[in-house]
């Protein structure tokens, strides 16, 4: 679904990633992983085009974007993203910032599915509620079904489970083994807790100093072997 090739990335002259090469298949929750400081959000502001990258190539379904494509572009190829501190809008009602995620799909498709609220009871619930009045656990919830209204092919998840009580920990997690199951999109997750990021990962990427110095299958990927390379 997503290959990327030798992919680089600058904050101004500051070299931030050097020349990254990993790929993301459907039905498969790839987790990037690494210490504070790598370069994890960085790759997927990169692959989101949030802010572009300066070298390498990015495939997504078999076509090439272009290093200049907009993120409205690549969220209509089917990027959704999830960026770190869940960016919801605070004075918006929660069925308001739902309904943004429509910016990317056709008017004929602008209704929110059953399934959001399956996933999410709490945001049926709560529809006209101010987003701001949420919860950190419950905007993180409202964060993900915003990404998922607009169908994407490819979900980026950076850090879902930061500053969250652990009921709602577990509620993410049985939501992206959820996606996974269905098998027709490519989950990857950006996660500091190791354990939530081990039980649920099938193929595992860990960065070193914005290069990867780990790739594998969960089977090659013996637990204490990657909480070595991903601990300070
Ligand atoms: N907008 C920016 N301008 C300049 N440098 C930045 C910017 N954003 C991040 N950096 C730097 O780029 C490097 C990689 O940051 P990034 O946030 O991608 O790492 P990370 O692995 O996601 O870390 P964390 O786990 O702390 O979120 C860090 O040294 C960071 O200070």
């Amino acid at each position: 679904m997503l290959s990327l090739s030798d992919l680089t990335l600058h904050y101004g002259h500051s070299q931030i990633l050097h020349g990254i090469s990993m790929q993301a298949k459907p039905g498969a929750v790839t987790c990037l992983m690494g210490t504070n400081g790598v370069g994890k959000t960085s790759l997927l502001k990169a692959i989101s085009g949030t802010h572009a990258r300066s070298g390498g190539e990015m495939n997504i379904e078999g076509n090439d974007m272009p290093k200049n494509t907009s993120a409205h572009a690549l969220a209509r190829a089917g990027v959704g993203y999830v960026p770190q501190g869940r960016d919801i809008f605070p004075l918006m009602t929660v069925k308001e910032n739902l309904e943004t995620g429509f910016a990317c799909i056709p008017k004929s498709e602008w209704h929110i599915p059953d399934e959001i609220f399956e996933l999410f009871p709490i945001l049926k619930q709560f529809l006209a509620r101010r987003g701001g009045d949420l919860s950190g656990g419950q905007q993180q919830q409202l964060a993900i079904a915003r990404a998922l209204i607009a169908k994407p092919k490819l979900l980026l998840l950076d850090e879902p489970t930061e500053g969250i009580q652990p009921n709602i920990i577990k509620q993410i997690g049985e939501v992206i083994k959820y996606l996974r199951e269905k098998g027709d999109m490519a989950i990857i997750l950006v996660e500091q807790f190791f354990d939530f990021a081990y039980d649920l990962g099938d193929h595992f990427v860990a960065l070193e100093r914005g290069r990867v110095i780990h790739d594998a299958t969960k089977a090659d990927t013996p637990r204490d072997v990657l909480l070595q390379k991903v601990s300070v």
